[in-house]
């Protein structure tokens, strides 16, 4: 068997098309959504991903503000740079890249975004919404998860989840979203005895450690919903995920590549929070 493959790329293309249809509806009563990026330091990979963040709002005819500053930026000079943008009625989003340089508490910046511009769903505002069912941001990656997960048809209702992972900007929200659609939700981790045993009852696997092969064929129900949200370098250098993808796709029923899957969804569904924000403000 192989797995048929959920193309994050196609699905972001017709999710953007439906994005910039919005943003010219909101366009006609006169808001312009607005998204405020703000990278701090040098890092190669997160100067593409801010490019790319501020190339999708142009792709979607929304506004964007990109501010790089140096990594010699104090945490106080950050949080005065994000006040403003809490103040200015032209930006309904605001995120700030990470990781941030180490001597910054990137928790205290993500806590000093508006929530109601948290369009990261990083601010513990949107998290405690999140786990109390009430609206508010949704993290993209995690939220891009559920909107593939969509775009198959797959009912989550009493089938068993395994996410493996439980970062607060992954792990633990995606566990939360499959949870809110009735999925019978177990989070593996580092101290987890034996995630062989958990993956093989799963329906759904989600992996987001950050470490290469984390889930081989032997780990996978056949006919599984297997989701990679790892970002690694193989020994050629080229990206993949956490799961050995030429084992895994044997034996599951649907799987995500890297690149090309749940990464692309985490910019779209930015967009996507962004949009709400600002239709928010016009309602
Ligand atoms: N403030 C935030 N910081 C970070 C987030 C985030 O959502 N908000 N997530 C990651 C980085 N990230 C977005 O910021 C991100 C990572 C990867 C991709 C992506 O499209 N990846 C491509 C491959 C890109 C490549 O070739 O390098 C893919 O998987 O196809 C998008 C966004 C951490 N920081
Ligand atoms: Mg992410």
């Amino acid at each position: 068997m192989t797995a048929q493959l959920i193309d994050g790329n196609a699905l972001s293309k017709q999710l953007r098309t439906d994005v910039a249809a919005r943003v010219t509806a909101l366009k006609a009563k006169g808001v312009t959504p607005g998204l405020a990026v703000i990278l701090v330091g040098d890092n190669p990979a997160s100067q593409v991903y801010v490019r790319n963040k501020v190339k999708a709002c142009e792709d979607t005819g929304m506004h964007s503000v990109l501010e790089t500053w140096p990594t010699t930026m104090t945490e106080a000079e950050l949080l005065a740079r994000v006040d403003a943008m809490n103040n200015d009625a032209s930006i309904h989003g605001i995120l700030v890249q990470l990781p941030l340089p180490a001597h910054m508490n990137a928790q205290r910046v993500i806590e000093a975004i508006s929530p109601e511009k948290d369009v990261d769903g990083f601010h513990i505002a949107s998290a405690g919404a999140l786990m109390t069912g009430l609206p508010g941001f949704w993290p993209c990656t995690p939220y891009g998860c559920m909107k593939m997960l969509e775009s198959i048809g797959y009912e989550l209702k009493g089938k068993h989840a395994v996410v493996i992972g439980r970062s607060n900007i992954v792990g633990k929200p995606m566990a939360m979203m499959l949870l809110q659609q009735n999925a019978t939700v177990t989070i593996c981790h580092s101290a987890t005895k034996d995630l062989k045993a958990m993956t093989l009852q799963a329906d759904v696997i989600v992996a987001a450690v950050g470490k290469r092969n984390v889930l081989t064929a032997d780990m996978v129900k056949p006919g599984a919903v297997v989701l990679d949200v790892g970002m690694n370098r193989n020994d050629e250098g080229k990206l993949c995920g956490d799961v050995d993808f030429a084992g895994v796709k044997e034996v599951a029923g649907w799987i995500t590549p890297v690149p090309g899957g749940v990464g692309p969804m985490t910019i779209t569904m930015l967009m996507v929070n962004t949009l709400e924000s600002a239709e928010r403000r016009a309602a």
